[in-house]
């Protein structure tokens, strides 16, 4: 069992506070990922959770159980750092092993857990090896199997792959979904990769300033953003965003007709419109909604990356599937997709139908 609940979290350092009154429920099986700007807390919260940094107020609780003034040796988690901290002078088998030990286990029940957690994370052909007759990732996976042996009810990640090159940390992120489908064990996941976030976790937690700004499925954070931070955070390229003025029920673009747009939102007038990169299709100069000069294009093979001087509107980047013969210095129209339009007042608060 797993579930892990928050109750206005605060992490004061002196005078400064970082964490600044987090609720927040995990359930147990749930995959979490923490994200935000640098500094905003991340990893401290992560650690207000394993006990390695003390909660200032609030209450932490695992299955119920209040923790909150416990050594992180009493709560039953498993931490695995970005830094893999194996030792040097032992064997695989001994460093997956060592918490064990310490424990006091008996040797075969060690023998035996070890022998299971290096068939999961395919470490069997390993075990008499030292660490640095391993890659980046089979230690990375070492360290994850020391935390599988001591069976505890979540394991608690901070940014595990940062260390690894591209093609490996593609590799390990398959690993960790895999493992979290085979283990259903809590998880919680510190990152600032995007892809990694939006690809693992089943609720994705966007931090600013020690403050949660939404928790959310990568789904619902993607499509339904509450508001103009989490919208520009979440996403990449950023969702491009402009100022605009209502008239009843629609409203214009700075320096276009009036009336451009119906908009569905109620009750409060927008003041900001955005929309995504992949939902702005290029059109012939002159059609669609706007229109503007190609500053720069960006060839990614699937896909081109076009960044679009729109004079009032500012460069807009637009996401092109496939490939498109455009050059700097090209007039080109743009058509916003009208269904994927996101709508924010002027406290930058989203507005639904
Ligand atoms: N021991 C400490 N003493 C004082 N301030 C600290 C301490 N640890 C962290 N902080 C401050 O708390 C804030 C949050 O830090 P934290 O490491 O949690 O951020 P983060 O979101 O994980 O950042 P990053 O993405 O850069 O790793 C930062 O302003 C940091 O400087």
């Amino acid at each position: 069992m797993g579930a892990i609940q928050l109750e206005k979290v605060e992490k004061w350092f002196g005078d400064l506070q970082v964490i600044k009154g987090v609720d927040l429920t995990i359930d147990d099986g749930e995959f979490v990922i923490f994200v935000g700007p640098s500094g905003c807390g991340k990893s401290t919260l992560l650690r207000l959770v394993s006990g390695l940094e003390e909660t200032s107020r609030g209450a932490i609780r695992i299955d119920e159980r209040d923790v909150t003034g416990e050594p992180p040796s009493g709560r039953g988690l498993a931490m695995v750092f970005q830094s893999y901290a194996l030792y040097p002078h032992m064997s695989v088998r001994d460093n997956m092993g060592f918490g064990l030990k310490t424990a006091g286990a008996p040797k075969a029940e060690i023998a035996e857990k070890v022998e299971a957690a290096s068939k999961v994370l395919k470490l069997d052909d390993y075990l008499d090896r030292r660490p640095k007759a391993l890659s980046g990732g089979q230690r990375q996976r070492v360290a994850i199997g020391r935390s599988i042996v001591r069976e505890p009810s979540a394991f608690l990640f901070d940014e595990p792959l940062s260390n690894l090159d591209a093609a490996l940390r593609v590799d390990m992120r398959f690993e960790i979904a895999k493992l979290h489908q085979t283990l259903k064990a809590t998880m919680i996941y510190v990152t600032h990769d995007q892809v990694e976030a939006m690809t693992l976790a089943d609720k994705i937690v966007v931090l600013q300033a020690g403050k949660i700004e939404q928790v959310g499925s990568p789904r619902a954070l993607y499509e339904r953003p509450d508001n103009l931070f989490v919208a520009q955070f979440i996403g990449s390229p950023k969702m491009n965003v402009m100022s605009c003025t209502a008239q009843g029920e629609r409203f214009s673009l700075p320096g276009h007709g009036e009336g451009d747009f119906a908009h569905a939102a109620t009750g409060r007038a927008p003041a900001h419109l955005g929309i995504r990169p992949e939902h702005i299709e290029v059109a012939a100069p002159g059609e669609g909604h706007c229109s503007g000069e190609v500053e720069v294009t960006e060839y990614l093979g699937a896909d081109v990356m076009l960044y679009i001087n729109c004079g009032p509107l500012g460069v807009l980047t637009v996401r092109h599937v496939g490939d498109i013969d455009v050059r700097p210095g090209q007039n080109l129209g743009l058509r916003f997709d009208e269904t994927r339009l996101h709508f924010f007042g002027d406290d930058e608060q989203a507005i639904r139908s």
